[in-house]
Order: structure tokens, then C-alpha cells, then sequence
């Protein structure tokens, strides 16, 4: 995607993350930032994430209509629960006062090659609609994860997906930042909500975070954080509440560096295959489907990880014909100055206690001095 310059130029892209909305007083507060933000003068593009839950309880009704149901059909439900987001803050906008125009998925500018097997990949951008956009309100509501598919309908970017609308954004733009808000302000040694000690990362490399999103980290979205590397956009994560404080941020300027961190996947999937020659079948099959893969190195056993959850592993395997046997086992990960360490722990209980021990030692490390 090349950069962009339009008239009415956007100052910011702001993604706000589905923790954001968690009631109506979110959707306020939310509203108010952004208002301060349009009176000092800034046009702002918001991308939306639907309410906690929303995208998932959209498919948890799609399987109890049809248990087998398809990721194709998926692609036409899971991303309104990000439009009704944008909806709804676009209520809580213009309740404040604030000029605000919605564009809906396949109008947001992005296009995407309109996959619907897997997640649709972006292909370009089209400055048309923000441009129009912009000259009627200074700010621009659009719902996150989707991507015009080529014929005029929204195709769906994936789970987690509403950060890449934000930086394919951000980069197509021409931004230098894209601020990214969400219920932590920035990425932690270890999951905050499991791990309670875990410290904030004050700066992180591009090559930090996609390490710890490919290992299961549901921090930031991978293949967002790669995209602001191709356009050299810094991310600056941000608390979605109160003062909305500035955290973490991501740029290149650490790269080469490496964090420590641990990674606690608990929606991890393993699968075990009876021979070597299976596994890389399976691993080749779940990796054209877009999904995250590691391969624990275990003498006499033959695994498979796909990090990070929301995948039907069983399916994947089934429709290749792949008789593997999906196990207990969850994947922790212990990134050491940025070389990952792969455990398999039997159950997630095990995973838990193991993560903690390996940030406690983590802990100990730092506070000795080199
Ligand atoms: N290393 C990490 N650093 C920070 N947060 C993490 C990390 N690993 C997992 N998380 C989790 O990511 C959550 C934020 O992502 P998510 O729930 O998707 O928020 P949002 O809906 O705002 O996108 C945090 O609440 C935290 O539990
Ligand atoms: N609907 C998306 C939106 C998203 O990216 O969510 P969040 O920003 O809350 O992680 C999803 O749940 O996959």
C-alpha cells in the first residue's frame, strides 16, 4: 500500500478495543476523549471493536444453528458485531455534541483480496470515502476487521483483526503514530489478568511483538504490528479509561535488542500425530490456514501447536484427511532477549503454575546485576 495524502488530512487513527465498550458509561467516556481531542483542533479516524464477547457470542449462536458451520459463512456475521461498535459510538459522539461520520466495512477505503475460506488478506487502499468523509464531520467511525472484498461487501480480516485495520490505516495515511487503546496501557512481560506481577514493557521492537502475538500473547494483532513496520508507523498503546494514559510503545528502534517475557497460552491447542511425517502434513495445513504455529521439540513425540485459540484445530484436520489426537496440553512460552523457549505443561491449571514460576525467575534474573 502506498501512502496516501487527502484533503482535510486526518491528524490521528485512535483503535479502540472491545474492553473499551464495556457498558454505556465506556461508550461516554470514550466519546469525551475524542470530543477534547476534535475541540484542540485534530480530525480523527476511530476504529471500532465490537462489546466484550460480541464477535464470540455471534458464533457461538452460528453453532448452535449449525455446529459445522463455515468460516465462509462466518465471514457474514462475526464482523457486525464491530459495525454495531462503531454504531454505537457514533450515538455516544453525537450525544456529546461531536460531528461524526460512520462508514461501513466495505466502505472504510480498505480493500482486501475478499478470501472467505480464512481471513481475507489487504490489497490496497482507495482514500475516496475517508476523503469524502472528512469534508462533512472531523470524525470518521468505521468498524474494525474488514476490508471492501473487490464486489462491494465487507470481507472479515480475522479474530483480533480490528488492529490492522488501525495501522493498514495509520500507514495508508501516512500517519506516524496509530494509537491503539484497550484495557491495559501496553504490553507486559506476562498476561496482567493472570499474571498480577507482571511489569509494563515501556518500548518494544515490531519484531518483539509479533514474537509474542505468533506465541499466543492476545496483545496486538501480528500481522497489525507488521504492517506499521512496512510504514514505519510507532504504535503507542494507550488505557482505554480514565486519563487515557499513554503506555508501551512500538517502533524500530529496539529491534535487535530482544524482551523477556512470558507467554501463558491458555486457548493453546496441541495436537500429537503418530509420525513425523503427519505432523508436518498437519503443519503445513494449519499453516495455509492462516493460523499461528509453533513445534515443541519433544524426543519421541511428534506435536503441534496453534496458539492463541479461536480455530477449529479437529476440523482443519479432519478436511486433510489428518488423524492426530488433540491433547490437554496447553503451550507456555518463555522469551528470553527475544528467543522464545517452548514448554508444553499437561493441562491448563499446570500451564498457569509453570508461567508464574517461569516470570518468577524472570524476575529474579532482572534484579540481579549483570
Ligand atoms: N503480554 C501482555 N501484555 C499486556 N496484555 C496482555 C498480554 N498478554 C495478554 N494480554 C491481555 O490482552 C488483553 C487486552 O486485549 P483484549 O482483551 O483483546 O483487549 P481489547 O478488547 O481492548 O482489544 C489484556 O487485558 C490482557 O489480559
Ligand atoms: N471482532 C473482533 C474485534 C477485535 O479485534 O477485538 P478486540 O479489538 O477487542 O481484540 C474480534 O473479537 O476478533
Amino acid at each position: 500500500m502506498s501512502s496516501t495524502t487527502i484533503d482535510h488530512r486526518p491528524t490521528g487513527v485512535l483503535k479502540f478495543g472491545g474492553s473499551s465498550f464495556a457498558s454505556a458509561a465506556h461508550y461516554r467516556d470514550v466519546a469525551a476523549h475524542i470530543s477534547a481531542r476534535v475541540e484542540a483542533g485534530e480530525r480523527l479516524v476511530v476504529v471500532v471493536s465490537g462489546m466484550p464477547g460480541a464477535t464470540e457470542g455471534l458464533r457461538e449462536i452460528a453453532r448452535s444453528i449449525d455446529p459445522g458451520v463455515s468460516v465462509e459463512a462466518l465471514h457474514g456475521v462475526l464482523p457486525l458485531a464491530d459495525t454495531i461498535g462503531a454504531g454505537l459510538l457514533r450515538i455516544a459522539l453525537r450525544s456529546k455534541g461531536v460531528d461524526a461520520v460512520m462508514l461501513h466495512g466495505d466502505r472504510t477505503g480498505l480493500r482486501s483480496d475478499g478470501t472467505r475460506h480464512k481471513a481475507a488478506t489487504l490489497t490496497g487502499f482507495d482514500p475516496g470515502p475517508l476523503q469524502e468523509a472528512f469534508t462533512r464531520a472531523p470524525v470518521v467511525v468505521l468498524p474494525g476487521g474488514q476490508a471492501d472484498d473487490g464486489g462491494g461487501t465487507p470481507a472479515w480480516l480475522g479474530k483480533n483483526s480490528s488492529d490492522l485495520s488501525a495501522t493498514a490505516l495509520a500507514g495508508a495515511l501516512g500517519l506516524k503514530t496509530c494509537e491503539i487503546y484497550s484495557d491495559v496501557n501496553g504490553v507486559y512481560d506476562a498476561d496482567p489478568r493472570l499474571v498480577p506481577e507482571a511489569r509494563r514493557i515501556p518500548a518494544l521492537s515490531y519484531e518483539d511483538v509479533v514474537l509474542l502475538g505468533r506465541h499466543g500473547a492476545k496483545v496486538l494483532h501480528p500481522e497489525a504490528v507488521r504492517t506499521a513496520q512496512r510504514h514505519s508507523v510507532q504504535i503507542v498503546c494507550r488505557l482505554n479509561t480514565g486519563e487515557f494514559e499513554a503506555g508501551s510503545v512500538i517502533d524500530g528502534v529496539g529491534d535487535g535488542i530482544g524482551v523477556d517475557a512470558v507467554i501463558i497460552d491458555a486457548r493453546s491447542v496441541v495436537a500429537e500425530f503418530g509420525t513425523s511425517s503427519e505432523a508436518e502434513l498437519a503443519l503445513a495445513a494449519l499453516e495455509s490456514a492462516g493460523v499461528s504455529v509453533s513445534v515443541p521439540d519433544w524426543p519421541g513425540r511428534h506435536l503441534v501447536v496453534v496458539n492463541g485459540g479461536f480455530f477449529d484445530v479437529r476440523r482443519c484436520l479432519d478436511e486433510n484427511g489428518l488423524t492426530g489426537e488433540i491433547t490437554e496440553e496447553r503451550m507456555v512460552t518463555e522469551v528470553r532477549s527475544g528467543h522464545p523457549v517452548l514448554h508444553v505443561a499437561p493441562t491448563e491449571a499446570s500451564a498457569l503454575d509453570w508461567g508464574h514460576r517461569l516470570h518468577a525467575d524472570l524476575r529474579d534474573r532482572a534484579s540481579v546485576p549483570a
